[in-house]
């Protein structure tokens, strides 16, 4: 007998998912299904998946369970596991509301990065959603990107999950973005990379592109804009650590903007919108197929 599959469709700032609410872990999702839902041709489409799962039910997060109920099973579009997706927070915890399952203020969410604290505002003051990003890790060494033969010296920076940041003079410069970028040397990304291309726009203020890895060039990355944001901060001579004063950006993508502040210890907040679109059924006998 087929069993129904639920799924809505939601995005943050553009970078969007397919979402599959699955609170007893019962859905079996293979890389190849989770490639078939995130297809924009003979799937769903999206940039990524979030398979919502009790913490308790799930063994990556079983651990977890104590300090939050909901788990965010998060896949890039290609099929793979990622640590973590800022954006995909938002969204997950905007479905949690829309459930039922949260309300309005703070919510933990369990991700393979860690326990995220979220902050859902009311909606008379706009509904965004605020997410405890954790801390930058900011490794040593020092990494290039290239597109074609260009080549720019990037900033190693890991928010959970790993992103090179290259400042470069015009986003135009990234070009197609069809490719990932690649990057040297191998041993500083041996799981491949997110790669950020960045351009100032004032004060504490820039613009920028990324690849990610699993998912190509998307039209926002929550992770990938507190990776540009601290990278920024330090190419302004400012570190909230050192300096005891808070430190925020404001950074655009191409689909929207996300404010990022590093707290003096060194935490960091991202504030963003997250949106449902969509609700359906997914058809059985095209899961069976996709999944095989
Ligand atoms: N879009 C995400 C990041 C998703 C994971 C990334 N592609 C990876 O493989 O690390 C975000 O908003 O952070």
């Amino acid at each position: 007998m087929s069993t129904r599959i639920a799924f809505l469709k939601g995005h943050g700032t553009e970078n969007d998912f397919v979402i599959i609410p699955d609170p007893d872990n019962a859905v079996e999702l293979s890389p190849s299904a989770v490639a078939a839902l995130c297809d924009r041709r003979a799937g769903i489409g999206g940039d990524g998946l979030l398979h919502v799962v009790r913490s308790a039910a799930h063994p990556d997060a079983r651990h977890l369970a104590d300090r939050a109920e909901w788990f965010m099973d998060y896949r890039n579009g290609d099929g793979s596991v990622a640590e973590m997706c800022g954006n995909g927070v938002r969204v997950f915890a905007r479905y949690l509301q829309r459930a039922g399952h949260a309300v309005e203020g703070d919510l933990a969410v369990a991700t393979r990065g860690g326990v995220k604290t979220v902050h859902i505002a009311k909606e008379e003051s706009g509904g965004d959603i605020t997410v405890g990003m954790g801390k930058a890790l900011l490794p040593e060494g020092d990494v290039t990107v290239s597109v074609g033969d260009r080549r720019w010296p990037a900033r190693n920076v890991n928010m959970g999950n790993p992103h090179a940041v290259a400042f470069v003079d015009d986003l135009s410069e990234a070009g197609d973005l069809y490719e990932a970028p690649p990057f040297s040397p191998a041993s500083a990304y041996p799981d491949g990379v997110n790669v950020e291309f960045v351009v100032p726009r004032g004060p504490q203020h820039v613009a920028m592109r990324v690849h990610e890895r699993g998912a190509g060039e998307t039209r926002s990355c929550g992770t990938g804009a507190c990776a540009v944001a601290v990278a920024a901060a330090r190419k302004d001579g400012l570190d909230p650590t050192v300096t005891g004063a808070p430190a925020t950006y404001t950074v655009d993508l191409p689909g929207g903007r996300l404010v990022i502040t590093e707290r003096p210890d060194g935490e960091i907040e991202m504030t963003g919108g997250a949106v449902i679109v969509a609700e359906g059924e997914i058809a059985s006998e095209w899961f069976e197929t996709a999944s095989a």
